[in-house]
């Protein structure tokens, strides 16, 4: 995995879309530095009653919309830089969905597969008192990312509302249901995936149905996105996880191979696949579709090169450096960016926080049909700014459009030029 920074990645991507929006420099500047990082260090016991100590930070890039926004990630690449390049593209993925909230992310560099579960509770519970004065219903609402899910996420919202003595659900998103979560939001990043795919070949003149995928990443948001392409007609020929990919031109069983990966840890092994690959023989194949899911920096200028896809979808966030993205705008390679097709997960995040608020229950019919809506609109927004400027890409594009939402809820509360 390339090591370039994704702090520098998101300021590089501002600075594109820079050309192609009315807003002042000095503006322009602002949008691209967090408000404020939060880096702590958190002292936990563990089982055999030795403590360790692990860092964990959270990152608050902009509240002009709303309260900060976005995840918790679990994982040993966690750092400073890593969380604010993830809260910035939360602000623009919240603007291009446009949603009312701001952006934000956290983190603890830990790998989890090497804790208890009472471990990793301590941990989690260790990180909600740290974050107890910067979070709230109106304030900071974070939600799950890598490896963390609903029982980190009720874990959050009990520290919260035992240390507060209060009842605040909306603290965070992406609980159980039993603990006021919503439904489909566990499905809703691979949801919007599905949804932005679907347009994407529509627009360029296919038919998803028709399609060939491959599927980078097997966790909560490659395995729904393969789930509901396939769903769609697509045939999702290869996936992978951090053991490697698997490959069949026949076409794979999503959810055989996600139920292997639930009983056995990888999809490596499947025997409902032909053969195996590297991870990097899957970014290459000759496929129609090619969907990123799991890190940032996944595809660099090296292999954005040797790409056969014709169109990516993004659900990692950040999967392409910067320069994989200037050897992909050379080419006729078609890339929907991240801080649309992903946005299905905090759009889902921002009902189960209007629920929370109603305190009233929404159906999933209900959800699933307004997060259509939500992520059609954004598209139809994309596609008519795309068609409408010079914007070499479409990511600048769509920056364009969230970029211009947050300079003007700043302008006009007057903070801002
Ligand atoms: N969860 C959400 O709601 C949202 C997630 N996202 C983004 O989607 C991406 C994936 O998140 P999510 O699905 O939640 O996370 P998960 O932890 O559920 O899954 C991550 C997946 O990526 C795999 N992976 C990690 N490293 C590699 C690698 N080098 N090569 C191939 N696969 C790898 C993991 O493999 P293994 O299982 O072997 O570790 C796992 O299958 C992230 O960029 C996240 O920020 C974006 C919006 C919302
Ligand atoms: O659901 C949310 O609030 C945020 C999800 C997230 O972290 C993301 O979109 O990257």
């Amino acid at each position: 995995m390339s090591e370039v920074n994704p702090f520098e990645s998101l300021q590089e991507q501002i600075d594109d879309a820079a050309a192609f929006v009315a807003v002042p420099d000095d503006a322009l500047e602002r949008l691209k530095r967090p408000e404020r990082v939060l880096e702590t260090t958190l002292s936990v016991e563990l089982d055999d009653g030795s403590i360790e100590t692990i860092r964990a930070f959270r990152s608050q890039f902009n509240g002009d919309r709303g309260p900060y926004k976005g995840g918790i990630r679990y994982h040993p690449q966690v750092s400073r830089e890593e969380v604010k390049a993830l809260s910035g593209w939360m602000v623009y993925k919240c603007a291009a969905v446009d949603i009312p909230y701001g952006g934000g992310k956290g983190g603890i560099a830990f790998d989890p597969s090497d804790y208890s579960e009472s471990e990793i509770e301590r941990i989690t519970r260790a990180f909600a008192t740290e974050l107890r004065p910067l979070i709230g219903e109106d304030r900071d609402v974070p939600a799950p990312d890598v490896n963390t899910g609903q029982r980190e996420m009720n874990w959050l919202k009990d520290t919260y509302e035992t240390l507060e003595n209060t009842t605040a659900p909306g603290v965070v998103t992406g609980k159980a249901i039993e603990s006021g979560g919503s439904e489909g939001r566990v499905e809703a990043t691979g949801r919007s995936v599905a949804i932005v795919a679907r347009e994407a070949f529509d627009y360029l003149g296919g038919d998803i149905a028709d399609a060939t995928v491959a599927v980078q990443g097997y966790g909560n948001a490659g395995s729904v996105a393969a789930e509901l392409i396939a769903k769609q007609g697509g045939t999702v020929v290869a996936v992978s996880d951090s053991s490697g990919a698997v490959y069949d031109p026949a076409g794979i069983d999503t959810s055989a191979a996600k139920s292997f990966k639930r009983e056995t840890g990888s999809v490596t092994g499947f025997e409902g696949a032909s053969e195996e690959l590297s991870n990097r023989e899957l970014l290459t194949l000759d496929v129609d579709l090619l969907v990123p899911a799991a890190l940032e920096n996944a595809i660099d200028a090296a292999i954005a090169r040797d790409v056969r896809a014709d169109v990516i979808v993004e659900a990692a966030n950040g999967p392409l450096t910067p320069d994989a993205d200037d050897v992909l705008a050379d080419s006729e390679i078609a890339v929907f960016p991240d801080i649309l097709a992903n946005a299905g997960g905090v759009t889902v995040s921002y009902f189960e926080w209007v629920q929370n608020r109603q305190r009233f229950s929404w159906s999933l019919e209900r959800v699933n049909d307004e997060l259509e809506t939500v992520i059609t609109s954004a598209f139809d927004d994309l596609i008519e700014r795309y068609e409408a400027t010079d914007a070499p890409t479409l990511r600048t594009a769509m920056y364009a459009v969230a970029i211009e939402r947050v300079h003007r809820a700043a302008a006009e509360a007057g903070t801002w030029p």
